[in-house]
This record gives structure tokens, C-alpha cells and sequence, in this order.
């Protein structure tokens, strides 16, 4: 009672003051007791934000990339990667030693973009036979063009634009007339174009009754979450009659496209092009993969089969844990971006020091917090994956030492958080792992690969992908020589 009389008699001012002041010393005090992000050391971070449209639109696309469905385009994938293996055996055959050297990522990339045209649109680009096409030039080199060797003044525009509302940057990208600018929208133009004539020849081909397994049939065809109506001509318009939660517009259709076109070729060319690196470098590594190869091809020719089946990889560990290690090794995308939607705590594995000087064991996230996850630093973790965690060392996932230190399970396959993880995971990693498995062992079953002059000046160049280029020589885009030779067999092994 005597406070509540003593500050009743108070100058009104002076209780005002001393409660501002009550606050910021509480302010003050909570701002250095509490454990705040702000205190962990680490870089600037910038997202996309998740909801329910991303949501919808993953649904529609789900069951074009189930297991079933990417085990079925196996012998589509092996047909890509034959014709680029014939070309190759054209080019070392007419050349005076019985090899050549070959910019492996760049055929590669024109490979893969066929074999996405295949399985997911059932169209056929031909960019192994014709590097001239429309498309192709507007992939070939699009990510270095675009994302490479940023100025200071273009990182520093990176690092504004998060605080730049969308509609002021989506202006900007469609008025700008940059270099990077006019290149991404040229390329977007054709691969739009492409995109468009696609939906129409699907259309027409689902109206004869000429679906497929590719995943724009699934779109619009029967066997998706969409009915195909025969009295409309058009995919699109078919899946607008469709339940109002999934469906997609023409935009987003069109949108999805462009997506599964550029996600679906970049990312797999890139790691087979790492994997192709990494055996030139490891000759015992790639002895040992082609020996697994030749020993299935030889109880294939036994059982009376010319070409491998998917469960033939069933029984070869040393192609798993070759490609296992890739993807460690060389994660194609080096990390992923993320939005805190609401308020959050993470607990941690191994406790931080803050700048401060405390020990913190968890970590508040506020909502609105943007995230970047770094895939490369996770998949180098020497807490998880041992003192060797940057050496390629397939053996890892044969001895045992791959599973030793895992405290956490992360992403879709074998701990490895190449894929990413969580609601936006990658949704071909199925895809891209056949489609892995055909390609090598073509490509090792037919070929040894060594190392070049150039060898020792390829670098990584973070392009949205890890793109390889060479030092000094990025404008020229991707670069990945290697001397090419055809890998002899022995009699019994024809
Ligand atoms: C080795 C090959 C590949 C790698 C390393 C890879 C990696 C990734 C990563 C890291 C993400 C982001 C996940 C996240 O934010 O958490 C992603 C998303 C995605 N990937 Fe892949 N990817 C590969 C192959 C493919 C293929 C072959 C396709 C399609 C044919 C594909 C289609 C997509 C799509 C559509 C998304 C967006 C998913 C969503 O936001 O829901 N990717 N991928």
C-alpha cells in the first residue's frame, strides 16, 4: 500500500521516465540474456517462400516421379547416353592415337537435356546430334552466362533485392537490358516457345488416344490427377476441370516446364561430369568400377540379355557406392535457401559459441528468418562422415565408415543432403539416379577417362549449379576436357 500511495503523490512525468527507463535497462538486459541468432557467426542469407501454391503444384507432379516411373525410363536413359557414347567412338576413331580429348561436361549437358525431353516430355530434341538447335544454344553456357563472375556492383544488387518488393524486381528483369538480363530472357523466350509447342503436340497426341509414360502425359492424361476431356483440345483446359486444388494454370504449366527442363538436365550433367573428374583422378577407382561393370555384363551375356536391367544395379555395390560418394563429394547444388514461417527452435547436434563468448545448446529462429543451408558444408562434415570427409573415397559406403558417426538421418537417400530435404525435396531424385546408373555405365563400360593439361585449373563455379569451368577461362563457359579412350575388353569379355 505505501508504494501504490507514494507513486500516486509522484510528478506523473518523472513515473513516465523511470518506466521508459524500466523497459530499455529490461530491453537491454533480455537483448544479452537470451539467446539470439544474431549472435552466431555466419553469412547474409536470402530465400523463397513457401505455401500452399507450391504445395498444389507438387502434388500434380508427384506421381510423374515415383519409383515404378523412374525405373521405366531406365531403357530411355541408356539410349541418350548410347548415341553420345557412339558420337565419342566416331570422334576417337577417326583420331590418330586412339583417343581424344573431350569436353565431357558440355556433351553431357546436351545428353542429359535429351534424356529429360524423353522421359518427362516425350520429346525428342536431338541435341546430341545437333548442338545448333534453338534450345541448345539457349542452354548451352546459360548458367555462366547468366550467374558467373558477378561484379561488386551486381553482388551488391543480389544483397539489396531481398529488401526490393517483387513487383519492382520482376519490372527490372523484364525491362533491364544488362547483358545477363537480355541472355536469360532470350534463352526463356525459346525454351518458352519450346515449352508451348510441346503442351500442343501432347495435347493432340492424348487426343488420339497416344499417351505415354512421360510425366506430361501423367499431366494430362489419365492416369494423373488430371482427366484429359476429349471435347477440349488442350491439356491445360482439361486440367482446368479439374479439382479446383490441383490444377494448373497455363502459366504454371508452362512455368513447371521450363523447371523440370533446366532442374532436370543441369543437375545430372554436372554430377556426371564430377564423377567422370574424379575417375580420371582415381585410376584404381575407375579400374575397380569398369571390373563390376564387365563382371555384370558377363552374367547378362550368360542369362542371354544384351542390355542391363534395372535390377541388374541390385547386384553392383561398387557402382552404388561410386555414385553415392559422387553425390557427397559433389553436391550439384551447393546449398538451398528457406523462410522461417513461423517461430522455431532447433536443437542443436554440437553446441556454438556466440560472438559473445556464451555456449548455447539451441537456437531460436524467429519467424521471417531466412535461411541458407549450406548442402556442401553438410555433406563435408568431418563429425559426420570422418577425418577423410574431402577425399572421394567410395570405400566409405562398402567398410561401414559412410554410417559410423550419423547422429542425424537428413534428406531422401543415404544421409546425404544433395537432394535437399524436407517439403521442397528435390522431386527427381529417383530420375536423376537411374538416370546416373545408365549413363556411367556407359560411359565406363565403353571408355577410360584420364586426366589433361587443363586438369589442374578446372574450378567449381557456383552458378545457381556447381558448374565446371576452368580457371581464368569462365566466360567460355563450361569446361570439362578429358582424354578419351576406348576401355579394351578382353576376348571372354565381348
Ligand atoms: C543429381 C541430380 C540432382 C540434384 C543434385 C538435385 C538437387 C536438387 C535440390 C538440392 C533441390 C532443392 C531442394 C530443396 O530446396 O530442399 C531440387 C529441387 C528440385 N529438383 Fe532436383 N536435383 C537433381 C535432379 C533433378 C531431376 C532429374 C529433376 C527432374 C526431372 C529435378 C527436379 C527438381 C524440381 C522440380 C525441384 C523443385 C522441387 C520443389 O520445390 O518442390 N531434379 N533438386
Amino acid at each position: 500500500m505505501p508504494l501504490i500511495i507514494s507513486l500516486t503523490t509522484m510528478d506523473p512525468v518523472f513515473v513516465a521516465a523511470a518506466f521508459a527507463a524500466l523497459v530499455i535497462v529490461y530491453r537491454v538486459y533480455h537483448r544479452y540474456t537470451r539467446i539470439s541468432l544474431a549472435d552466431v557467426p555466419g553469412p547474409e542469407p536470402a530465400s523463397f517462400i513457401m505455401g500452399d501454391i507450391h504445395k498444389r503444384q507438387r502434388r500434380v507432379m508427384l506421381p510423374g516421379f515415383g519409383g515404378p516411373e523412374s525405373k521405366a525410363f531406365f531403357p530411355l536413359f541408356k539410349g541418350c547416353a548410347e548415341s553420345m557414347s557412339n558420337k565419342w567412338m566416331d570422334i576417337i576413331n577417326t583420331s590418330k592415337d586412339q583417343s581424344a580429348v573431350i569436353n565431357v561436361a558440355a556433351w553431357l549437358t546436351r545428353a542429359t537435356l535429351d534424356a529429360v525431353g524423353e522421359a518427362a516430355f516425350d520429346a525428342h530434341f536431338g541435341s546430341i546430334d545437333n548442338n545448333e538447335s534453338a534450345l541448345v544454344r539457349a542452354y548451352t553456357n546459360m548458367m555462366t552466362d547468366v550467374f558467373a563472375s558477378l561484379s561488386d556492383g551486381q553482388i551488391f544488387f543480389q544483397g539489396v533485392s531481398k529488401y526490393i518488393p517483387l513487383r519492382i524486381l520482376r519490372y527490372l528483369g523484364e525491362t533491364g537490358n544488362g547483358p545477363r538480363l537480355l541472355r536469360m530472357r532470350e534463352a526463356g523466350s525459346v525454351i518458352s516457345t519450346v515449352a508451348r509447342q510441346m503442351v500442343e503436340d501432347k495435347s493432340e497426341m492424348l487426343l488420339q488416344g497416344e499417351g505415354s509414360r512421360d510425366i506430361l502425359s501423367l499431366l494430362g492424361g489419365c492416369t494423373g490427377p488430371f482427366r484429359f476431356s476429349k471435347s477440349d483440345r488442350s491439356i491445360v483446359k482439361a486440367n482446368m476441370d479439374a479439382d479446383a486444388k490441383a490444377k494448373l494454370t497455363e502459366e504454371e504449366m508452362i512455368a513447371q516446364m521450363r523447371t523440370l527442363l533446366l532442374a532436370g538436365h543441369e543437375t545430372t550433367s554436372t554430377t556426371l561430369s564430377w564423377a567422370l573428374l574424379e575417375l580420371a583422378k582415381h585410376p584404381e577407382i575407375q579400374s575397380r568400377f569398369r571390373a563390376e561393370i564387365r563382371e555384370t555384363e558377363a552374367t547378362m551375356h550368360k542369362r542371354g540379355d544384351a542390355e542391363f536391367t534395372i535390377a541388374d544395379f541390385d547386384r553392383m555395390p561398387y557402382t552404388a557406392a561410386v555414385i553415392k560418394e559422387v553425390l557427397r563429394f559433389s553436391p550439384a547444388a551447393h546449398h538451398v535457401h528457406r523462410y522461417a514461417s513461423q517461430d522455431d527452435i532447433l536443437p542443436l547436434s554440437r553446441p556454438i559459441t556466440t560472438r559473445f563468448g556464451g555456449v548455447i545448446h539451441e537456437l531460436p529462429v524467429p519467424k521471417g528468418t531466412r535461411i541458407v543451408a549450406s548442402i556442401a558444408a553438410y555433406n563435408r562434415n568431418k563429425d559426420l562422415w570422418g577425418e577423410d570427409a574431402h577425399v572421394f573415397n567410395p570405400e566409405r559406403w562398402l567398410n561401414g565408415a559412410a554410417k559410423e558417426k550419423k547422429t542425424t538421418s537428413l534428406g531422401v537417400y543415404s544421409n546425404l543432403m544433395t537432394f535437399g530435404g524436407g517439403v521442397r525435396t528435390c522431386i527427381g531424385w529417383r530420375f536423376a539416379l537411374i538416370e546416373m546408373k545408365a549413363f556411367l555405365t556407359e560411359m565406363v563400360g565403353n571408355f577410360e577417362f584420364a586426366l589433361t593439361d587443363q586438369s589442374e585449373r578446372v574450378r567449381r563455379e557456383a552458378c545457381m549449379v556447381m558448374i565446371p569451368t576452368v580457371e581464368g577461362e569462365v566466360r567460355n563457359g563450361v569446361q570439362l576436357a578429358l582424354r578419351v579412350s576406348v576401355a579394351l575388353r578382353t576376348e571372354k569379355e565381348y
